[in-house]
């Protein structure tokens, strides 16, 4: 499948250094944001003479070639991303936080790649804890690997060796467990730190390879199965650029962060096996493993694991001694223990109202799948109310065929013996997911884009749902509409679950929707707006070509 959006190409300037193998850098940003599609710019901080076993030298470009490649680049087009690798010295640091500091809101987002060492084994940058701190503040996303990380919060951990040292690379906390890099992302956090995003590729005890990002109120892990012994040079400088060539592309960071890791295993996989294939060739010393290009990521196999974690989750969860535990157990639990399937294999358009008595009403249609969605923000609802409400939407489809889920009231969906509970992204923090799939009711998820797919996947729930496709005025919606070209790629994402998509659906729109693959249409206004609801529900099933 191609890639979802084709529009012109957004800008990124890259800032960093080259690398003359080709491996690693600015050579290897560019490549990475053209392999996405999106125009890389470039502001060359340090040239350097390396292969892919080792830096013979290199060089700081003066200050004011700095600043002249920034200005003639901000007075063509601002980008909407910048990404910042390699930085020489103090005084280029100093330059690029003043820059940065001084862009409009709404400003680029920014990624800093911390590099202090090429992956070739030589010094590339010496800054000094002050300019470290200044830059850890002004940028968005800072993306270090264990050692890194351990680096970076070393200079706010030890404050009495703060005049002993004069770089950084010389001032290390301790990063030796999960526990560790925790502690080190929270340390720069709250130093002002806006996100970082730890990769686990350097951490060995680790069973997956896991990345996680640390804001001040979320911490998310992407976890794939660890690659043992990979000799790919630039993975981090792919990965930050991968990053800021998705936000330019308009996806959220978490869904940023869950494309480059998926870009990220598809070029080590193309390039292993090509750099296998050239061992039968030829001799295997002599050909240093290069980066080969891998396009959108569009196979599920290169996704990872993402687990969402509320703070305290890891004290609370049966056995884990470690987060990495959690992450682990999160996966192969749920993997094993699936909800029970839909009953009804059909496609069909799935009503979602506010009332028994709008599912009364709805039923004669022979509606196979329908939902009790009742908010309490919008209308007055005590509990008492609420729980006679759903024992009358289930007792009015215990005798029929149609599928009831009960939005967000699971533990009455319980209590009432409904089919399904439909719940969203916050409810997995506070259900009892266990809980439902025991009680063997079914089980519905909201999602909004890439990172949430790949958690919900880890439930095995009976459906996915995917919204909002187009803008609605049913609900605020933090997210952004999510099209038709990007639903096909969830569809496909969910691999056999079956899919709900949900969010500005009408008449006019649902062929387009059906014709991604999605297994259901979920619609309100569609039918509870509409001067007959009956026939509108029938004109829907028959446009989206669920029935003749
Ligand atoms: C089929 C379907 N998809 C999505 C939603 C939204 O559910 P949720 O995220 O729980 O938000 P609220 O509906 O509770 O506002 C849904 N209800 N049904
Ligand atoms: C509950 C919900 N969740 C995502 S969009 C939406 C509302 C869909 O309503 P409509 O079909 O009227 O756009
Ligand atoms: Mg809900």
């Amino acid at each position: 499948m191609s890639e979802p959006e084709k529009a012109c190409s957004p800008i990124v300037w890259c800032v960093g250094g080259s690398d003359s193998s080709g491996g690693a850098g600015i050579t290897r940003d560019l490549a990475t944001l053209a392999d996405l599609g999106v125009h890389g710019c470039a502001i060359v901080t340090l040239v350097s003479a390396q292969s892919h076993y080792a830096m013979t030298s290199s060089k700081a470009m003066q200050l004011s070639l700095i600043n002249e490649q920034w200005q003639v680049l901000a007075a063509e087009a601002l980008p909407l991303c910048i990404k910042i690798g390699a930085i020489a010295n103090d005084a280029q640091a100093k330059v690029l936080s003043t820059r940065i500091e001084m862009l409009s809101v709404p400003r680029p987002l920014i990624v800093w790649d911390p590099v202090l060492f090429s992956s070739s084994k030589g010094a590339l940058s010496n800054l000094s804890k002050d300019v470290i701190k200044q830059l850890l503040r002004v940028v968005d996303l800072v993306t270090p690997n264990t050692h890194e990380l351990a680096s970076l919060a070393g200079i706010f951990i030890d404050s009495e060796i703060d005049n002993a040292f004069e770089t950084k690379s010389e001032i290390k906390s301790e990063v030796k467990n999960n526990r560790d890099v925790r502690h080190a992302a929270k340390t720069l956090i709250n130093s002002g730190a806006k996100s970082v995003l730890v990769k686990g590729g350097h951490a060995r005890w680790q069973h997956n390879a896991t990345d996680t990002y640390f804001t001040d109120s979320e911490e998310i892990a992407f976890s794939q199965p660890r690659v043992h012994h990979s000799e790919l040079r630039g993975t981090g400088c792919m990965q930050a650029s991968a990053i800021a060539a998705f936000v330019a592309k308009g996806y959220s960071i978490i869904d940023a962060l869950t494309l480059a890791n998926a870009y990220v295993k598809n070029v080590r996989d193309v390039s292993s096996s090509s750099y296998s294939q050239s061992s039968l060739t030829g001799s295997r010393q002599s050909v240093p493993q290069v980066p080969r290009l891998a396009g959108f990521p569009t196979n599920r196999d290169a996704f990872p694991t993402v687990a969402f974690i509320k703070s305290g989750a890891f004290n609370s969860v049966d056995g884990c001694k470690t987060e990495s535990d959690v992450f682990d157990k999160h996966h192969n639990e749920r993997r094993e223990k699936p909800f029970l399937p839909l009953s009804h294999t059909k496609r069909g358009i799935y009503p979602v109202v506010d009332s028994a008595d709008w599912i009364e009403k709805l039923l004669p249609t022979g509606v196979e799948t329908i939902q009790l969605r009742i908010k309490e923000d919008i209308s007055p609802w005590d509990k008492a109310r609420i729980s006679k409400e759903i024992q009358r939407a289930v007792a009015l489809t215990k005798s029929t065929s149609c599928q009831l889920f009960i939005n967000d009231h699971w533990q009455l969906a319980i209590e009432h013996g409904a089919y399904g509970v439909h719940l969203g992204q916050e409810d997995l923090f506070t259900a009892d997911i266990d809980a439902i799939r025991k009680a063997g009711l079914r089980l519905g998820v909201s999602t909004h884009g890439y990172a949430e797919i790949q958690r919900v996947k880890s439930l095995a729930p009976s459906y996915i749902a995917l919204g909002h496709i187009f803008a609605t005025k049913t609900k605020d919606m933090p997210s952004q509409p999510q099209g038709i070209d990007r639903l096909k790629h969830y569809v496909d994402l969910c691999g056999g679950i079956p899919t709900v998509a949900i969010g500005g659906i009408n008449k006019n729109r649902c062929k387009a929707v059906a014709d991604t693959g999605a297994t259901h249409i979920a619609v309100v206004t569609a039918i509870t707006e509409a001067p007959c609801p009956h026939a509108a529900y029938h004109t829907l099933q028959k446009e989206a070509g669920f029935v003749e």
